[in-house]
């Protein structure tokens, strides 16, 4: 067993640091950094860091490489991006008192050759039991359908697909023939893709729900401070822990992702795995760029995190505080 990570649209994410932000004003930075990214590389660098044999695969712009280079070879992550002409998109994160506001660019432009490329290395070089996730936005030029065909691809190989993306990719994939092992929306992204409001617990617990009855076998509700939703065959759980030091919330969701392939690479019950996802993102909260703690670090959060049925319909809000007491 692999895991096998894929970025068609890598960023390199770099964080400034004001007191408040306010539309049309000049502002004042307190710090700026900047890391490697983009969905697939944050799963596979925080994979990496819980010790696991990751092999990043993707499309990245040969003229600003570097922090790619240095990530993925510090980490030892098997480096299998096909360079492109271009630089991978810098997108902006503006950090201040009230949170994160994410200006995300559209990628290097490719056509239809290129994404073909991509999709034939990951489908040659996967094999049964392989775990492969497929993360984040697509470039333009990436036809839309591009993860719903992998997924279909890698399926009958016998991998595991794990899909974090939104949109119109997200949607072709749900409405694929093959669907996904496990999505990780969060409740925004779930909303957006079912056309309508998803206003409390029951209606979130009830979409999911749909969802792993239609196929997926395990769907993940990513709700930010409210923490998550996990529902598989096993039941439905929510899940919370309450962050210590927060040092940035970018790739929250990214170290939720590995979270769960760290869980279902041991074979893990539901429980488990909401444990050991919620304490990969509380873990990553604490932490600048997409990196974990050291195992014993992640594994006392692990047992720390409140965990709730969400069966009945009832608001996750209070079965979580109900857990709490
Ligand atoms: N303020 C917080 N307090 C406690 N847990 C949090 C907080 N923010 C995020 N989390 C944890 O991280 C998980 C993922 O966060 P979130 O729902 O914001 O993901 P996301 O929208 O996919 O984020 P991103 O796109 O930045 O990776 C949540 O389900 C929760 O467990
Ligand atoms: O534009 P996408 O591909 O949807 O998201 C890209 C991105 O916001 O996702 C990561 C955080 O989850 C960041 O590293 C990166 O900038």
């Amino acid at each position: 067993m692999r895991v096998l990570t894929v970025t068609f649209n890598p960023a390199i994410d770099q964080t400034v640091t004001l007191d408040r932000l306010v539309p049309g004003e000049v502002h004042r930075a307190h710090a700026v950094r900047q890391n490697a990214g983009g969905k697939g590389v944050n799963v596979a660098s925080c994979l990496a860091d819980w010790g696991l044999p990751v092999a990043a695969y993707g499309l990245l712009g040969s003229d600003n490489a570097a922090s790619f280079d240095a990530l993925l070879g510090a980490k030892r992550i098997e480096d299998r991006f096909i360079r492109i002409p271009g630089a991978t998109r810098v997108n902006l994160k503006l950090v201040d008192a009230a949170g994160t506001t994410d200006i995300n660019l559209d990628g290097i432009a490719i056509d239809l050759g290129r994404a073909e490329m991509v999709a034939a290395t990951i489908g040659e070089a996967a094999q049964a039991e392989d775990i492969v996730v497929l993360a984040g936005s697509l470039p333009p030029g990436c036809p839309p359908d591009t993860y719903a065909a992998l997924t279909h691809r890698l399926s009958a190989k016998g991998c595991r697909v794990v899909l974090d993306t939104s949109g119109l990719p997200l949607k072709c994939a749900l409405e694929g023939s093959v669907l996904p092992r496990v999505i990780k929306p969060n409740r925004h992204e779930l909303a957006q893709f079912l056309g309508r409001d998803l206003p409390d617990g029951a209606a979130l617990v009830a979409a999911a729900q749909a969802l792993q009855t239609r196929g997926v076998g395990l769907v993940v509700v990513s709700m930010g401070e409210d923490g998550a939703l996990f529902v598989s065959r096993e039941g439905a759980l929510c899940a919370r822990l309450a962050i210590g030091r927060l040092a940035s919330t970018v790739g929250a969701g990214d170290a939720m992702v590995a979270g769960i392939v760290a869980a279902l690479a041991e074979g893990a019950s539901l429980e488990r795995t909401a444990r050991l996802a919620t304490a990969f993102a509380v873990a990553k909260l604490g932490m600048a760029g997409p990196n974990l703690p050291d195992l014993a670090s992640v594994e006392a959060l692990a047992a720390e995190v409140v965990i709730a049925p969400a069966t009945g319909g009832e608001a996750l809000g209070e079965a979580l505080s109900a857990g709490e007491q």
